[in-house]
């Protein structure tokens, strides 16, 4: 059976209709607590590292986390007051995942333009689980 709609067309259509920003643009506002950055990528893709102050949502999840209906709800998801900015390794699953909170009815959800990959690149703050957790516990 023919694939009669890429991927490819698929992560356009998304882009077209959704916000996306620019490593520069995100960096810019990473200190905002209003802006947070969420890691839908699989868990075995962080142990590399993940962008410092990411909420690791897995894509495989995001529409029950985000749903307050679900009884998988994570309530950071109900915070009005955020601009949930998704990330995944090159930017094409996030921009999928964006476009269906967006058909969800979320209007402060927007995406990283070309991933972590494109982050690390350019030279984005980054931490591993490890540091993660002892920036945590000083935190604490
Ligand atoms: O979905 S992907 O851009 O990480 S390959």
């Amino acid at each position: 059976m023919p694939i009669t709609k890429g991927f490819r067309a698929l992560v356009d259509e998304a882009m077209a209709q959704i916000k996306n920003y620019s490593v520069q643009e995100v960096r810019a506002r990473l200190a905002d607590p209003r802006v947070q950055l969420v890691d839908i990528r699989d868990v075995r893709e962080l142990a590399a590292g993940t962008v410092v102050g990411a909420y690791h949502a897995p894509r495989g999840m995001l529409e029950f986390w985000v749903d307050p209906a679900s009884p998988y709800h994570k309530p950071i998801f109900a915070d009005e007051g955020k601009e949930f900015i998704l990330f995944c390794g090159a930017g094409w699953r996030s921009a999928l995942a964006t476009k269906t909170l967006q058909d969800m009815g979320m209007t402060n959800v927007a995406h990283l333009d070309g991933g972590y990959a494109e982050w690390v690149k350019q030279g984005g703050p980054t931490e591993t689980p490890e540091e993660r957790e002892k920036r945590k516990a000083k935190q604490a």
